[in-house]
């Protein structure tokens, strides 16, 4: 079975790319796997440029293609925040209680039709001593004011999807992963996806 690396430490993340690329018949390792792995700072002003550096960074230590996704959710009352900065919105530790907290705090008293926002992945394809590709995805919805589900992960509990009248964390995992971002994004790879893999091939 083919193999790809996604440079990403989040578990949730790593879930998701296990069950979105299996069905392609692709087996992903991810940095969890590879504890010794450097850290990237993610110095970019935008989702792409820091999915480009967390690719190109790690596919330069390994050798080999790898993928790495930069996301994160933007609020439109909230001019664009967290942004980049979705994943240590509340602090340095990356706690996504405390983010959810702190968007719902800065969110209160803004009606549900001005609560809208938006998913954003980047995901940048990095071969060693080749142009790096990044293609980005989407998905809409509205912020709630309450979280509400136990799946998925990061800001799902707080993010309703009009079309499934569910927030993202109520949703079973297979629904989330035909709507989300990250599938949007990836369905953008569809085209190079048989060359990406074929010259993996070669480095395994
Ligand atoms: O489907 C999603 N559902 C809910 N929340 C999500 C999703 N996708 C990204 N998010 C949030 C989580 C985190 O607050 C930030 C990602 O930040 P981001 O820097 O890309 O990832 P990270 O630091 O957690 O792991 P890593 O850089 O190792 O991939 O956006
Ligand atoms: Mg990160």
């Amino acid at each position: 079975m083919k193999e790809v690396i996604i440079a990403t430490k989040n578990a949730g993340k790593a879930r998701e790319f296990q069950a979105l690329l299996e069905k392609k018949g692709v087996k992903v390792k991810t940095l969890l796997d590879f504890p010794d792995c450097p850290d990237v700072e993610e110095t970019g002003s935008t989702f792409a440029e820091n999915a480009r550096l967390k690719a190109e960074t790690i596919a330069s230590y390994f050798q080999r293609t790898v993928i790495a996704d930069d996301s994160g959710l933007s609020i439109d009352a909230l001019d664009g925040r967290p942004g980049v900065y979705s994943a240590r919105y509340a602090g340095e530790e990356k706690d996504d209680q405390a983010n959810i907290a702190k968007v719902l705090k800065e969110m209160e008293g803004i009606p549900f039709a001005k609560r809208t926002a938006r998913f954003h992945c980047a995901l940048a394809v990095a071969v060693p001593n080749e142009r790096t590709v990044v293609v980005e995805g989407t998905c809409a919805g509205y912020i709630t004011d309450a979280p509400r589900g136990e799946n998925g992960f990061g800001y799902d509990p707080i993010f309703y999807v009009p079309q499934k009248e569910k927030t993202m964390a109520e949703l079973p995992k297979e629904e989330k992963n035909k709507i989300s971002h990250r599938a949007d994004a990836l369905t953008k790879l569809e085209k190079q996806w048989e060359k990406i893999m074929n010259g993996e091939s070669k480095n395994i």
